[in-house]
């Protein structure tokens, strides 16, 4: 892969082929990104069901795409506004550096530690086998925690730091799981945008 940001970190987990780029944006364009998307994106907050039951999703989100397609999960459609000069900026930085081109790109906004969203994997059917997902960090730092799906020993954190990059791609989906947990501290807004491929 091209080396266009000072470090990358390979997580080397077992079933998984995760890399983490610290300083993928430079800090003031992860500063005015964060800026810009928090009062520009048309934030909602969706309701998911399990098992029957409704529940609001414990943070705001918005789906960005190139074609039009919804996406769905947990029950929940949803349907894509068109990409922002804002978005498309960070959309090619993240394309040069994983050499892939992403239809959709899911935000979601936590508000503060309150906000949170629960162990899952990204393996909708849209998504294929072995979905490639991007995700670019801004505003307050939070944990991501990843566990095994079969493996109970085989668990990691890792700090999200603002203008951060997070790549996972392979067999991460079919063998992990992830998580941004909740925390009592008080803490400020994080932006969260995954860039996937929807077909
Ligand atoms: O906020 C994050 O870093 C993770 C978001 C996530 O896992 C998702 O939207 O599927
Ligand atoms: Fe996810």
């Amino acid at each position: 892969m091209k080396r266009l940001v000072p470090e990358e970190i390979y997580l080397n987990l077992p079933d998984s082929d995760i890399v983490y780029y610290p300083d993928f944006l430079e800090r003031s364009e992860a500063d005015s990104s964060f800026d810009l998307l928090y009062k520009e994106t048309p934030w909602q907050q969706d309701h998911i069901s399990v098992f029957g039951k409704r529940y609001a999703q414990p943070r705001l989100t918005a789906l960005y795409g190139n074609n039009g397609k919804p996406y769905s999960y947990s029950n929940l459609v949803m349907l894509p506004h068109a990409y922002t000069d804002t978005l498309l900026k960070i959309k090619k930085k993240v394309e040069a550096q994983t050499e892939t081109s992403f239809t959709s790109c899911l935000l979601n906004l936590y508000r503060n530690g309150q906000d949170s969203n629960g162990w899952h994997a990204d393996n909708e059917k849209e998504l294929g086998k072995h979905p490639i997902i991007a995700s670019v960090s801004l505003g307050q730092e939070r944990f991501f925690h990843l566990k095994h799906r079969t493996d109970k020993s085989l668990k990691q954190k890792l700090l999200l730091q603002h203008g951060s990059l997070l790549l996972m791609k392979g067999p991460t989906q079919e063998a992990w799981l992830h998580q941004i947990p909740k925390t009592a501290k008080p803490i400020g807004a994080r932006i969260n945008l995954t860039f996937r491929i929807i077909t």
